[in-house]
């Protein structure tokens, strides 16, 4: 057998790859792709640009993981990959995999040995976090109508708006002052602020069904923001819009009477602008993905909410 010269035996020999495209198998099963940046003699790793390749049967799909440092003790196998070589399986969006489990899961509870609820291949689905998004013009009924749906539902209400006063109250916030600025002006409080809230408030919530996220992503920065922090850890659902004429809702904002700061008309003129000028073509962006739902809610709760279960319903199907 002819060996490599130099001869490095062991993890070692890994130098080789460094700035190779690399699968590193954990021991947990994960597996991650990435390009080796770095190794010591202990095999720990760095990789640049990871992602996680999540298999189900002949399909797979790939989560951004960035930059990591895996310690050598947690590597079951690595080695270089070749794109190139053709594999037979087929990449699909982390949404069709998990559709794909779904409507098949009974059927492989019973049969494949992968689908074992210890199964590695799913855990990545499975630790994801459900959101519904819900959006609306201020006063449209987003707060009222998610009360209802984590009472009888089992979704966890986020409101983006209730977590930013929080934090404004908070002692100590170093954002406190920046975030009232936003809120009286009806502007939007940066993403890496209001996004760290919502992500907090997830992973503090336990086991939960699902998040109903209420008012957000209300901007372009909001959805970026979102989209470089979350994904891989939460999956859209879809979107629940509830669409209501806006002198309806700036006469409830003004009737609502929670002494909020910005329930005045100076305030409510900017928040309504903001609205139609940032959040909505951010609803109509969705729209275009397939992901609205939407509900009038120039009604009753009472109407709103048996409309909303019946979105809900629809969705378990999928
Ligand atoms: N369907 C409805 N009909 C009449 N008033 C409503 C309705 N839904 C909500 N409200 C009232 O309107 C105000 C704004 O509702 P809220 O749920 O806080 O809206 P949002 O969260 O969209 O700003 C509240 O005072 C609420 O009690
Ligand atoms: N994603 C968000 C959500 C709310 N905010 C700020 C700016 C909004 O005018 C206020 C109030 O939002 P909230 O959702 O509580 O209220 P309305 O839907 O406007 O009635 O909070 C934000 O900056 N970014």
């Amino acid at each position: 057998m002819d060996l490599p010269d130099p001869y490095l035996p062991g993890a070692i020999s890994l130098f080789e790859q460094l700035d190779k495209k690399l699968l590193v198998v954990l021991r947990d099963g994960r597996k991650l792709i990435g390009y080796l940046r770095s190794i010591d003699q202990f095999a720990n790793l760095i990789l640049e640009d990871v992602v996680e390749r999540t298999f189900v049967e002949k399909y797979f799909c790939e989560t951004g993981q960035g930059f990591m440092l895996i310690r050598g003790e947690n590597v079951e196998l690595a080695g270089e990959i070749d794109d190139s070589i053709p594999t037979g399986l087929t990449q699909v969006l982390l949404a069709v995999l998990r559709a794909f489990i779904r409507s098949s899961r009974s059927l492989r509870l019973s049969t494949l040995p992968f689908s074992h609820s210890t199964s590695p291949s799913t855990s990545i689905l499975r630790n994801m976090h459900n959101v519904v998004f819900v959006l609306g013009p201020p006063g449209s009924g987003k707060g009222t109508i998610c009360a209802k749906i984590q009472e009888n539902l089992g979704y966890v209400h986020l409101s983006a708006g209730d977590l930013l006063r929080a934090e404004r109250q908070r002692e100590g916030s170093e954002f406190g002052a920046l975030i009232e600025q936003h809120i009286r002006n009806g502007s939007i409080v940066p993403v890496e602020i209001t996004c760290a809230l919502l992500e907090n408030a997830m992973n503090n919530s336990g086991d939960a069904k699902g998040f109903l996220v209420d008012g957000f992503p209300r901007n372009e920065d909001n959805l970026q923001g979102w989209n470089k922090q979350m994904t891989g850890k939460a999956l859209v659902q879809f979107v629940l819009f509830l669409s209501c004429p806006v002198p309806i809702c700036i006469q409830r904002c003004l009737n609502r009477g929670q002494g909020r700061t910005d329930d005045n008309e100076e305030s409510l003129k900017k928040r309504v602008e903001t609205y139609n000028r940032q959040t909505f073509p951010i609803i109509e962006h969705f729209e275009k993905n397939g992901l609205v739902r939407e509900v009038k809610s120039e009604r009753s709760v009472e109407e709103i909410y048996a409309d909303v279960v019946e979105v809900f319903n629809q969705a378990a199907k999928v």
